[in-house]
């Protein structure tokens, strides 16, 4: 059975349709990924999934169960970490995440969110008051709170931005090992090099709908060979090197450029023509292709 089985959602607000048709089945123990640029319907698929905002048509089941009909049990085998902050500020960090524990029904849940703040750093701030902590801390309390009820499915919305690479690290150290022990794990991120590293497969969204949808390892394998990347110190890229460039920004910005090559061998005729049309290059270096090559040439291409 999928942790997440998500059929044909449909949902607009107004004349905006946000999620246009999404079919999506994440089983169990995944790093599942979910990218795609603001506004492709994230936000608004995990709050369906969350049982917070209403498909216009469509189902969801979370291990079988329809987030509509049985709502309560789908609740319970989640754990949502929401993109904005919300608490309420005359509580604990420790109170509000025994109040969190309390909605679940769990009494002497002492241990396990004795675990969970130690894990996320916490524990110096399981007395403070959540209105005197910084948006990283609130952050982390987020995080422990989607965590009290030991979800088999953790879905995170863009947990880690404008977080420290300090709570970065904890963060995805502790996600991981509870991928590791079981838990189902979907995530949004702009980071890509956090979801390729993270993900071991990915769906990328745009305007509502599924425009990509295959393991890391075999997306990035779609762009072949390598890149050369190339900063000019002076002079232009000749014309016949335009049709070698990935990211066609870079022709309107200006000096630095992406362009593909198959075999190392392809570098020296670029190098030459280089030197040919008298630019100068201040600095060059040969890359693998990674998933943001990958998401940038999908989302292009899918005008
Ligand atoms: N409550 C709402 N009322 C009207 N429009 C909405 C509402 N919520 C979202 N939208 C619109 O629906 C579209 C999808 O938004 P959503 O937040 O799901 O995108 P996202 O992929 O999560 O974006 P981001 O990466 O910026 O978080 C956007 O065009 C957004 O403006």
């Amino acid at each position: 059975m999928a942790a997440i089985q998500i059929n044909n959602v449909e949902k607009s607000y107004r004349a905006l349709k946000a999620l246009n048709g999404i079919s999506l089945s994440i089983e169990e123990g995944e790093f599942f990924g979910l990218l795609g640029p603001n506004g492709a319907g994230k936000t608004t698929l995990i709050s369906i999934i969350a049982g917070l905002n209403r498909a216009d048509s469509g189902t969801v089941e979370v291990h079988g169960h329809d987030v509509v009909s049985d709502y309560r049990q789908a609740r319970k085998l989640l754990g949502v970490v929401p993109q904005e902050l919300v608490f309420d500020p005359f509580f604990t960090v420790r109170e509000t995440l025994r109040m969190q524990s309390g909605y679940y029904g769990l009494k002497n849940n002492d241990p396990w969110i004795d675990e969970v703040m130690h894990h996320l750093d916490l524990t110096g701030k399981a007395d403070a008051n959540m209105r005197a902590l910084s948006g990283g801390m609130k952050r982390r309390v987020l995080v422990a709170q989607a965590l009290v009820h030991k979800p088999p499915v953790i879905v995170l919305d863009e947990p880690t931005a404008g977080v420290d690479v300090e709570l970065r690290q904890t963060l995805w150290k502790f996600i991981s090992r509870l991928n590791r022990e079981g838990h189902t794990i979907v995530l949004t991120t702009h980071y890509l090099e956090e979801a390729q590293a993270l993900c071991n497969r990915v769906a990328m969204l745009k305007a509502g709908q599924v425009v990509a949808l295959d393991s890391t390892s075999a997306l990035i394998k779609r762009i072949s060979g390598s890149q050369l990347v190339v900063q000019l110190a002076s002079g232009n890229l000749p014309d016949e090197l335009k049709d070698l460039v990935s990211h066609p920004d870079e022709l309107v910005l200006g000096n630095k450029y992406t362009l593909r090559v198959n075999e190392y061998k392809d570098v020296e005729p670029i190098l030459a023509k280089l030197r040919l049309s008298g630019a100068v290059i201040e600095d060059m270096q040969l890359q693998q292709a990674d998933l943001e090559d990958v998401f940038i040439q999908i989302m292009e291409g899918e005008k």
